[in-house]
This record gives structure tokens, C-alpha cells and sequence, in this order.
């Protein structure tokens, strides 16, 4: 595999989308950089700086890491602020928003103030929508600290936040102007977020790199333990595979795109209906991907063994592969909630199939009855 790099060296990815290109920056124990790197980024000289302004958007539970990047700043003679708010999945919403737009009015902050995000993907998509949105966008950073924002949610300025009835439904493409990854921020992070984002790691194997895929099962023990070495070549690895994807199709245009949501069909309509926040993320990509494997079966589109090589490696990962009471969801309930998927077209659904490990495809045709016979064999109900 190509990602690998000495653990105590930064690794670069570039995206490259003309002039809203960036690097994203892989390292352990980087943050003191940050504001180096941002000034760079931004084009920047020493005698602006003492001019410039930065709101870090942080939730609840990074706040170390967050005091961390703010100092950064301070010690350069930037005029800071911390916009913090309540972690998890149920600040996604407006009224974080809007307190966030507050905030920034009460800052006095112009066109060149720089937003940056410090946390995990919920505070990377709220971060980047209040971005896009102030004075009709103004530039943006991300700083990860989960293991799913590092190897996703940072990467490819989707931003936004959830409708009560779906996820992501408002939102905007703004691309950070930089992402900068220290692998040292992980570990703080528990247990069971760190599983949610291996969910994502697996879903680029699925959908674009068998090699990979399989480097992540002869690897299973070491991912389970967070060894550096593998964690940072599956960080770099999953990061160079959705760089490419967005650097082809940024807008989700052309199809290409829409397959980084492989899974996310069902996860979404999941997440939804058991309540934001209560099923995390990755747990119901896992769910999902497995979900729409056994429905890629249905469809003639691939074989069992596919589907089951996926189980075995998620299930090795300790990530859940169906609901833990399915029961309790309506499979009608479902099928609204997948109504509201952005990939649906003229109340059409669209999926992502896997036909092998490795390769996916953008599916328009599905057999609704198929869907509700995954639904049914799932354990839901009528
Ligand atoms: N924009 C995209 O392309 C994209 C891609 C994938 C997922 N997403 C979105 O990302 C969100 C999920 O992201 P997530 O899993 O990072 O969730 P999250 O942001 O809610 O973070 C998970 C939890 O970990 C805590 N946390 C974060 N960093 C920590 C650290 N270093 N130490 C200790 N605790 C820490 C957070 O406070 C939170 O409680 C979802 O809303 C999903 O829709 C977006
Ligand atoms: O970046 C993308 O494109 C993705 O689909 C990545 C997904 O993992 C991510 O969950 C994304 O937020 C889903 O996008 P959405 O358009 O379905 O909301
Ligand atoms: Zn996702």
C-alpha cells in the first residue's frame, strides 16, 4: 500500500479542484503548527496578521484540543474566539446556526475572518455551513478529531446540517481552505466513536480498493488495538481515495461521487428514525452497507460471499452489521425516510450497489419490492 510514512514525519494529501484546491496534512502532534500552516494557506504576510481574525467552532467534549489551536493563534497576535456547543448528533440543527451567525456578528467579523472547525464531523459540517452561509462564505478550515472526520466528514466541503426527517438535508459544498490531521488528537477519543469511523475506512475498500480491503482484514488486530502505523496508512489511504472521487466530481454531478455514499441510503433513514445521535454515524453506514449488499444480492447484481466478507470484517471491527431492535422500525417508516435521500430522483430511490469488494455502482431501477424484502429479512416491521 502506498500511504504508509514514517510516523514522526507529516504526510501530505492534495486535492486538486483548480483554485479551490488545499493539502490536507497528516502528522502527530502538528496542532502548534496550525497557525504556520493557515497563514500559508491563506497567502498571508506577518504585518496582516495582527489584523486577522479566527471563530474556532468546537463542541463540548474537544475543548483541550480546541484551547490548543486557539493558542495558536493568540501567540501569533490573531484576534481569537471559541464558538462552542453541545456534542453530538442533536446540535445539528438551526438554532446552532444561528447562534453561531450571532456570535460572529457580536465578533465583528468581515470577509476575512477565518472559521475553523475542531472536533468531529458534527462540528466540521455545522462549522462549514456557518462558513458558506456568513456573508456569503468566507474561508474555512478543518481540524478533525474523530477517526470518521479524518478519513471523511473533513475532506470534500459537503457542510450542512439535519432536517427533523432527514440528514444532511440543508446544507452547501464549501471546501476547507486546509485540513490538518494530528493523529494525536485520537487519542482521547472513545471506544466506540473510534469503531464508527473504522465503519467509513471499510466503506472505501467496498467501494474502491480491494488491495485495501484486504489490508484492513490482515490488519484487523492492529486497527482493534489504534497501532499508529496502520491507523495512519488507513487515515491516508482513505484520505487519497475521496480526494480522488471529489476531484472528479466534486458536485456529485456526474454519478461519481454518490458512490462515497454507499450504505448510506439505509444508514440515513436509520439515524432519522431512531433518533439523531442514538445510532452514531458509522454504526448505521455498518448497518447500511450491509443492508444494501444483501439487497445488491437481490438484485442479481453480486453474489453472497461478497455480502458475508463485508459482515466479517465489520463484525471483526466490533461494529454492529443489523439494528439491535429492528423490530421497533416500520419498514413503511423506512422507505418515506429514503424518499427524502438526496440521490432520489422524481421519488425514484437510487442506490449504491457493491457487484465485488472493490467495485460499486449508482443503481436507478432498484425493484422496490426487493427493498422491502432486505426490510423484512432485516427483522423489521410491517
Ligand atoms: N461532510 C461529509 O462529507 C461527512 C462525511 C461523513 C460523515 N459526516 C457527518 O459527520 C457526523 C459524524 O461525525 P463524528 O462521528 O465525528 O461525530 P461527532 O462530531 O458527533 O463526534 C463524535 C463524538 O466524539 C467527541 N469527540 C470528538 N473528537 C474527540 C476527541 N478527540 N476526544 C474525545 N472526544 C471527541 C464529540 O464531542 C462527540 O461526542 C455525522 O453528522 C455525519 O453525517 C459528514
Ligand atoms: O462526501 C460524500 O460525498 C459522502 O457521501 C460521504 C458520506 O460518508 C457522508 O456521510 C456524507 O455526509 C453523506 O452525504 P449526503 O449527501 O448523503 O448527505
Ligand atoms: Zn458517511
Amino acid at each position: 500500500m502506498s500511504a504508509g510514512s514514517e510516523q514522526n514525519e507529516s504526510q501530505n494529501v492534495h486535492v486538486r479542484l483548480g483554485d479551490r484546491s488545499y493539502d490536507i496534512v497528516i502528522g502527530k502532534g502538528i496542532l502548534p503548527q496550525v497557525e504556520e500552516l493557515v497563514s500559508t494557506w491563506l497567502r498571508l504576510d506577518s504585518s496582516t496578521k495582527g489584523t486577522r481574525t479566527v471563530l474556532i467552532v468546537t463542541d463540548s467534549n474537544v475543548a483541550e484540543w480546541a484551547n490548543r489551536v486557539q493558542g495558536s493563534f493568540d501567540a501569533s497576535g490573531w484576534k481569537t474566539r471559541v464558538f462552542e456547543f453541545a456534542a453530538g448528533e442533536s446540535s445539528k440543527k438551526i438554532s446552532t446556526i444561528i447562534e453561531a451567525w450571532d456570535a460572529l456578528v457580536d465578533f465583528q467579523a468581515d470577509r476575512r475572518t477565518v472559521v475553523i472547525s475542531v472536533g468531529g464531523g458534527v462540528v466540521g459540517d455545522a462549522g462549514g455551513f456557518i462558513a458558506a452561509t456568513y456573508a456569503r462564505g468566507i474561508p474555512f478550515i478543518q481540524i478533525p478529531t474523530t477517526l470518521l472526520a479524518t478519513v471523511d466528514s473533513a475532506v470534500g466541503g459537503k457542510v450542512g446540517i439535519n432536517h427533523p426527517k432527514a440528514k444532511n438535508l440543508i446544507g452547501a459544498f464549501h471546501q476547507p481552505c486546509g485540513v490538518v490531521i494530528d493523529t494525536e488528537t485520537l487519542n482521547t477519543l472513545p471506544d466506540r466513536e473510534y469503531r464508527s469511523g473504522l465503519a467509513e475506512v471499510v466503506k472505501y475498500g467496498v467501494i474502491l480498493d480491494e488491495d485495501f480491503f484486504s489490508y484492513l482484514e490482515q490488519n484487523v488486530h492492529s486497527l482493534n488495538e489504534r497501532a499508529p502505523h496502520v491507523l495512519r496508512m488507513a487515515i491516508a489511504r482513505s484520505c487519497e481515495l475521496k480526494a480522488k472521487v471529489v476531484e472528479e466530481d466534486e458536485f456529485e454531478t456526474t454519478g461519481l461521487r454518490a458512490i462515497l455514499n454507499y450504505g448510506h441510503t439505509f444508514a440515513h433513514a436509520f439515524e432519522a428514525l431512531a433518533g439523531y445521535g442514538e445510532l452514531l454515524h458509522g454504526e448505521a453506514v455498518s448497518i447500511g452497507m450491509v443492508y444494501a449488499s444483501r439487497l445488491a444480492e437481490k438484485c442479481g447484481r453480486t453474489e453472497q460471499p461478497e455480502t458475508e466478507k463485508q459482515v466479517r470484517l465489520l463484525e471483526s471491527l466490533d461494529l454492529p452489521t443489523n439494528l439491535s431492535s429492528p423490530e421497533s422500525i416500520k419498514m413503511s417508516d423506512v422507505l418515506d425516510r429514503m424518499r427524502l435521500d438526496k440521490k432520489t430522483v422524481g421519488g425514484r430511490l437510487r442506490f449504491i450497489l457493491p457487484t465485488r469488494i472493490g467495485h460499486v455502482e449508482l443503481i436507478d431501477d432498484v425493484d422496490e419490492a426487493h427493498v422491502i424484502e432486505t426490510l423484512r429479512e432485516g427483522g423489521l416491521s410491517e
